[in-house]
């Protein structure tokens, strides 16, 4: 900032090769200003966005804890500390990109239909601008709409769904959108590549053995949480890799799949998780796949302590960002 500016509307940013991404925070305090994703700019404050970070603030479809519809916002304040070197990846997400935050969708809580017809035209309008979207949910629900859109840009997608949970249910209270059951509705609108459907991170307790059943018969392969403790982390990207091959991908994942100790503040927790450093060591070997788009679900900030699920969930957006620039859909390699 120049000393006739002492306030927040004009900072400085950190500006690589013509991208211009966060705010510089040995100019402005970290813990000073609005709080976007990683303090990158808006949407509206640059010219073109390669990757834009959109917030659903959405929990209409919660079978249990409601509060997820606040994830967006306790996501974004809990992404102060992003930098912008990645050492894992050599790579520098917010400069081999436009990153930019699209800010949050006005969807109606009293209706899920309309809801998921919103996020779906926000998710199109953003595509047809060429940004890839990595969502901050909102409540699983609205896997749907983002894989509709998905379909609808790229054809079936291959699905990667990290979660404790199936979501292939069919219905709850005879309402079939709700956030257990998308990924049913999704192989039933045939918007996923059967071939490449993979749930991560499974466990904990099920209605009976036919839900198991019901989601091999749709096609979904998947690595329960005990598997990967057993295998470790390099067995289980070997195996995602060679499902994905060049198939476009979409990676959706619940932050409920950590364990209740690295991620409490969500809606459906279950003991017996992966831990942050699984999670996002997975995430990392998926390097150079066909990355389309991706989501963060669940976050429930009012179940959170000491922003533990903020936190978390912000560096797996922030690695999924890093994936984009390395992808081989339009990514910088
Ligand atoms: N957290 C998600 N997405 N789904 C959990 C549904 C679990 C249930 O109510 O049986
Ligand atoms: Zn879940
Ligand atoms: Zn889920």
């Amino acid at each position: 900032m120049s000393s006739d500016d002492l306030f927040w509307t004009t900072p400085d940013r950190i500006e690589k090769d013509g991208h211009i991404g966060p705010v510089d925070a040995t100019q402005l305090p970290r813990f000073a200003g609005p709080a976007t994703f990683a303090r990158l700019p808006r949407i509206d404050e640059v010219e073109h966005t390669d990757v834009a970070v959109m917030g659903i603030p959405f929990d209409t479809g919660v079978s249990y804890r409601s509060g997820a519809r606040f994830g967006p916002t306790h996501v974004r304040e809990s992404s102060r500390l992003m930098r912008p070197y990645h050492p894992v990846l050599d790579t520098d997400p917010f400069g081999v990109q436009q990153v930019a935050d699209a800010g949050d969708v006005g969807v109606n809580p009293y209706d899920i239909d309309e809801a998921m017809g919103t996020v779906e035209r926000a998710a199109s309008a953003l595509t047809v601008r060429g940004s890839r979207i990595v969502t901050i949910g909102g409540d699983h629900t609205i896997a749907l709409p983002l894989l509709r859109n998905a379909h609808r840009h790229h054809g079936k997608v291959a699905l990667i769904h990290f979660d404790a949970h199936l979501d292939t249910w069919d219905t709850y209270f005879g309402q079939p959108y709700t956030h257990g059951t998308p990924f049913r509705r999704a192989f039933e609108e045939d918007l996923i590549d059967t071939d490449a459907v993979m749930h991560v991170g499974t466990r904990g307790p099920l209605y009976g053995k036919k839900d198991l059943d019901d989601d091999a018969s749709f096609g979904f392969s998947h690595i329960t949480c005990e598997a990967i403790m057993r295998r470790g982390v390099d067995d289980v990207v070997e195996q995602i890799r060679s499902v994905l091959d060049d198939r476009p991908t979409y990676l959706s994942i619940d932050i409920d799949v950590l364990d209740p100790a690295h991620a409490p503040g969500t809606g459906t927790p279950e003991a017996g998780g992966m831990t942050s450093r699984e999670l996002l060591a997975i995430l990392r070997g998926l390097r150079g796949t066909r990355l389309i788009g991706a989501d963060v679900v669940e976050v429930s900030p009012a179940y959170d302590h000491a922003e533990l699920t903020g936190i978390a969930a912000a560096h797996v957006v922030y690695d999924l960002i890093a994936l984009m620039g390395l992808s081989t859909e339009g990514g910088a390699r």
